[in-house]
């Protein structure tokens, strides 16, 4: 009998045309080994803010429902096309549509759904006839089985959560990085690969806005103890980390450049506002701070009613032993700052 193994590809994984059949081909290749696969597919790189882009061109007051209406299709079009690769590669596979994924969400409405519940039935059933199943990431249905979105990033959690439902004891998250490193190795290039990570510190990390995982996907696995493999998408498909229970002290910092700091209005409000758009937040020297944004946060809260003040500042996390330490730097600092609070790290780390 074929062992069930749940893989996900994130949009960097399709950069071109040609990486679809890179995929095709090492998925047929795990097959043949005897998997059988569900895939989880997020759209090409931009694809999702490009749409966004469109809509807002089209519509500048375009509202929250028309929006989370459109972005996920980024999604379909990726696994759509995944599908097709490995139609080519010669396997069996099947596209399934989000509600016959079997990940239930809250209402569609003005905001990114929240995950409620997941019922593998559809799973078991359409796994029985295919070598692979393809689905978009981020993509659930509400009681009337009406597509939602589950907000920004939201693929891996997906996977995570299609392996807890099939109560599978891991799942694959493939990425343009083997794993997750003490720092951004794009803006820190003395980073360093952390092979063994607790659940508990990717979560402070993603928190802090490190682009690499979903937090709420690390925590559903913590919850459903699903052991997250981190591998990369290309070439030997290596495995960088292994995320579960327990992991080696992590020291990292944590640059997020796509933070947005907010001071001026009731940081009580603001945060609310953002919360309801999917948004993650911290709350840093009495400011707010919007981690890993990608919405036009001071469009958003002057449209809700909200004026603050955009510093021009950037969240900067240092992580000792998994403690974080937060604070504010200036955007034009931020890459220079992290590689010396990195260097600073590695000192302490190799002596502690
Ligand atoms: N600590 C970190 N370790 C590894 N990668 C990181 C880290 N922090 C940020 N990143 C960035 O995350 C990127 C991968 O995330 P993302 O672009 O969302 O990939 P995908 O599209 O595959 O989901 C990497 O290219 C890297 O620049
Ligand atoms: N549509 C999602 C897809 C996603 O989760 O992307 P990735 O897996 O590349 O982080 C987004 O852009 O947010």
């Amino acid at each position: 009998m074929s062992r069930v193994r749940v893989v996900k590809f994130g949009g960097s994984s399709f950069a071109g045309p040609e990486h679809f059949h890179t995929v095709a081909a090492h998925l047929a290749g795990r097959v043949r080994d005897g998997e059988k696969l569900v895939v989880v597919t997020s759209g090409m790189p931009g694809a999702t803010e490009e749409l966004r882009r469109l809509a807002t061109e089209l519509h500048p007051e375009v509202s929250s429902p028309a929006l989370l209406g459109l972005l996920p299709l980024a999604d379909t079009v990726g696994a759509a096309l995944l599908r097709i690769a490995l139609e080519r590669a010669g396997l069996r596979a099947e596209l399934l549509p989000p509600h016959h994924i079997g990940l239930a969400s809250s209402p569609a409405g003005g905001q990114a759904a929240a995950l409620t519940g997941v019922d593998p039935v559809y799973l078991h059933g359409h796994l029985a006839a295919a070598d692979a199943l393809v689905l978009p990431g981020g993509q659930a249905a509400d009681a009337h089985q009406r597509p939602t979105w589950l907000g920004k990033n939201s693929s891996d959690l997906s996977a995570v959560a299609v392996a807890a439902a099939l109560r599978l004891p891991g799942c694959d998250i493939h990425s343009d990085v083997e794993g997750v490193y003490d720092a951004d190795p794009r803006q820190v290039p003395a980073a360093r690969l952390l092979p063994t990570l607790a659940y508990a510190d990717v979560v402070t990390m993603a928190r802090a806005g490190a682009k690499v995982l979903h937090s709420g996907a690390v925590e559903l696995a913590a919850r459903h103890g699903v052991t997250v493999t981190c591998r990369l998408n290309t070439g030997d498909f290596r495995v960088g980390s292994v995320i579960g229970p327990t992991g080696d002290p992590a020291y990292a910092v944590v640059a997020d450049a796509r933070s947005v700091v907010l001071t001026g209005d009731d940081p009580d409000a603001v945060e609310a506002v953002l919360a309801a758009e999917g948004l993650a937040t911290l709350r840093v020297a009495g400011a707010v701070v919007a981690t890993g944004s990608f919405a036009d946060v001071p469009a958003l809260l002057a449209a809700r009613g909200r004026t603050c003040t955009v510093t021009g500042q950037k969240l900067l996390t240092v992580l000792r032993a998994g403690v974080p330490e937060y604070e504010l730097v200036p955007a034009t600092e931020l890459a220079v700052v992290a590689r010396s609070r990195h260097a600073a790290l590695t000192t302490v780390a190799a002596v502690a």
